[in-house]
């Protein structure tokens, strides 16, 4: 038996189908997404019952000793509906609930293949990303090119000017569990992504960090390299030996900073209040501006 890794995740939320699917193929990559959990100590959250997909991924978890909880609305808990659920079930009162439940409970989520239920799952959690309800990464596992032609419609929905390429980026495919577990491991920042507004949002996607001496002049920077600075989406500035701010200095102190062609900051630089000593975390109130508000703004909760 491989040996337990540790993961940044406690708990993913699974969406998949209540049907099987017809090549075993489908089968077996709920089951191996099941035993990837368990072998990064991971718990599950989905939609409860033991139908198709659903009960295959949950089985292997709870075979594996990983807490599993279903989230279920009342009207489907007879269990000529929805089965015989493994471990916790919670009730909620209808579908939408169980949807927030269900991504509240989780820091991440993972769509194996499905129909109607699963597909309407992944794209709300991918709107909610794109709309910075939540930051949590979101997985496709493209079991044998099941979902091929939904990435090649997204790919024209870029094309055509209804999707922009940073909200492309919110899904991360891979053919098999392993790789995408492995994939969504890796902090955003680290994928190398660009992500404006999510970013901006999330406060996670600092693409460039830039830290200036008294004088102006640049002594350092991470994120981003050299000359890449018209690619960077944000970009914060720190005093020498302060770190970074909360501030997106690319916005909050537009006019302040001045760059030349090559990215290097050229002239005399107020970095505002914002720089020195943060996390690099978008303070509540830019968050806000931007929409993501913490609690009920428009009917969207935060999570
Ligand atoms: C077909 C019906 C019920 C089947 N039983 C289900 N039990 C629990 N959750 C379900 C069920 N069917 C759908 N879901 C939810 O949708 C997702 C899967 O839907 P898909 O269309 O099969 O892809 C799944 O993640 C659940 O959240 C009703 O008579």
């Amino acid at each position: 038996m491989e040996m337990e890794k540790e993961s940044r995740f406690k708990r993913i939320c699974v969406f998949c189908g209540s049907s099987s699917g017809k090549k075993p193929s489908y089968q077996e990559a709920a089951v191996d997404l099941g035993k990837q959990l368990v072998e990064r100590r991971i718990d599950l959250v989905y939609g409860g019952g033991s139908v198709g997909l659903m009960g295959l991924v949950s089985q292997a978890v709870h075979d594996g000793g990983r807490h599993v909880l279903g989230v279920i609305p009342r009207t489907l808990m007879p269990r000529e509906i929805t089965g015989e659920t493994v471990g916790e079930v919670r009730a909620v009162s209808d579908m939408h609930q169980r949807k927030a439940e269900m991504a509240r409970q989780a820091d991440a989520f993972i769509a194996l293949p499905g129909g109607y239920g699963t597909l309407e799952e992944l794209l709300e959690v991918i709107t909610w990303a794109q709309l910075g309800i939540h930051r949590k990464p979101v997985g496709l596992l493209n079991v044998e090119g099941y979902y091929n032609s939904l990435l090649s419609f997204l790919d024209k929905a870029v094309d055509e000017g209804f999707i922009s390429q940073t909200a492309r980026r919110i899904i991360v495919s891979a053919p098999t569990a392993k790789q995408l577990v492995l994939e969504l491991e890796i902090e955003p920042h680290q994928r190398g992504e660009a992500e404006e507004g999510l970013g901006k949002l999330a406060g996670e996607e600092i693409v460039l960090q830039v830290e200036i001496a008294e004088g102006g002049e640049e002594v350092g920077r991470e994120g981003a390299g050299e000359g890449v600075v018209a690619e960077a989406e944000s970009l914060q500035i720190g005093h020498a030996g302060e770190g970074f701010g909360g501030e997106l200095a690319g916005e909050a102190h537009s006019g302040e900073v001045e760059l030349d062609d090559g990215g290097v900051v050229g002239g005399a630089v107020d970095a505002g209040p914002g720089a020195g000593g943060g996390t690099g975390e978008v303070p509540e109130e830019d968050a806000a501006a931007h929409g993501g508000a913490e609690g009920e703004e428009g009917g969207a909760t935060k999570m």
